[in-house]
């Protein structure tokens, strides 16, 4: 699956239900037993959530792009299918929780292609299920640093802290997740599925048990002024570096 939503893979709304749509298709065509998930914009893999789905918007719209944002985590995190992700750019904050969402991540190995989640940069905070996926990923000591300092790992890092399982030359992302791909198909469907839902549905239903007050928890705190003049700084400072 090649994400393109040019120029930089921002997760708005039209293009996550996109996502979940395909995902939906690929779940369901019994044909298929994994997805590599990678990027079509050159540099990029995602630029994580769409700022400008969060900002200036009313309750009603920050609502609805939650639920959507909730929705496609739950449906990668919790798929059937063997996903890999071929990271083959720089993967902040949602781009880093799409990537942690995969069973095994491919990063490639050019110092500007970072991960992580950064959120406290902007101002704002990663969600508790944000938080518990990395903490199961790099351990809890790894993450409270990295969430704090809102770390961006580049590639020798992220393989260190084992935010990624393996750094390749760029030329060989998708070669090497083709194979790692073949390695888990051998697997027996059944055997790994249940498997990964017993290790991963913990994690998945502590959001599961409070949807509703997820969306809320976000609504109210987006809207507040600070944050709203948080997201203000955060995208002039984009637009002022293009000079
Ligand atoms: C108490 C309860 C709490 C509940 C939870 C509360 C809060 C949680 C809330 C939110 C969680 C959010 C998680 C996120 O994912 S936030 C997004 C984080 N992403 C980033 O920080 C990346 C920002 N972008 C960049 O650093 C660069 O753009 C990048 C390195 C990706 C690419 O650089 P490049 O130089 O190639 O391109 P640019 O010129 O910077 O960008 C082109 C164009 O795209 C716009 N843009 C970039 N990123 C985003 C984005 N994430 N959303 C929307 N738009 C983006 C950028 O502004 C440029 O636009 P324009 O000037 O051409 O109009």
């Amino acid at each position: 699956m090649k994400m393109r939503n040019p120029p930089v893979n921002s997760l708005s709304l039209e293009f996550l239900t996109e996502l979940l749509i395909s995902l939906e298709k690929l779940e369901n065509d019994k044909t298929f037993r994994g997805i590599i998930i990678t990027s079509d914009c050159p540099g990029i893999f995602s630029a994580g959530l769409d700022l400008l789905e969060m900002y200036g918007r009313d309750p009603a719209h920050c609502a609805e792009y939650w639920k959507a944002v909730q929705e496609l985590w739950l449906r990668v995190y919790l798929s059937n299918l063997v996903v890999i992700g071929a990271i083959n750019g720089i993967s902040p904050a949602g781009g880093c929780l799409l990537s942690l969402s995969c069973d095994y991540r491919v990063l490639a190995n050019n110092p500007k292609y970072a991960i992580g989640l950064n959120e406290t940069l902007l101002g704002i905070i990663a969600p508790f299920w944000f938080k518990d996926v990395l903490v199961n990923t790099i351990g809890h000591r790894a993450a409270e640093r990295a969430l704090q300092l809102g770390f961006l790992f580049p590639p020798s890092d992220a393989l260190q802290v084992g935010i990624v399982d393996q750094v390749v030359p760029e030329d060989q992302v998708q070669s090497t997740a083709r194979s790692v791909m073949a390695q888990w198909l051998a697997i027996p469907d059944h055997a790994r599925q249940l498997t990964k839902n017993l290790v991963r549905k913990p994690t998945a239903d502590r959001l599961l048990q409070q949807r509703d007050a997820d969306i809320q928890n976000f609504v109210r705190f987006i809207s507040r002024d600070s944050i709203q003049k948080s997201l203000h700084v955060y995208l002039e400072k984009l637009k002022q570096k293009k000079g």
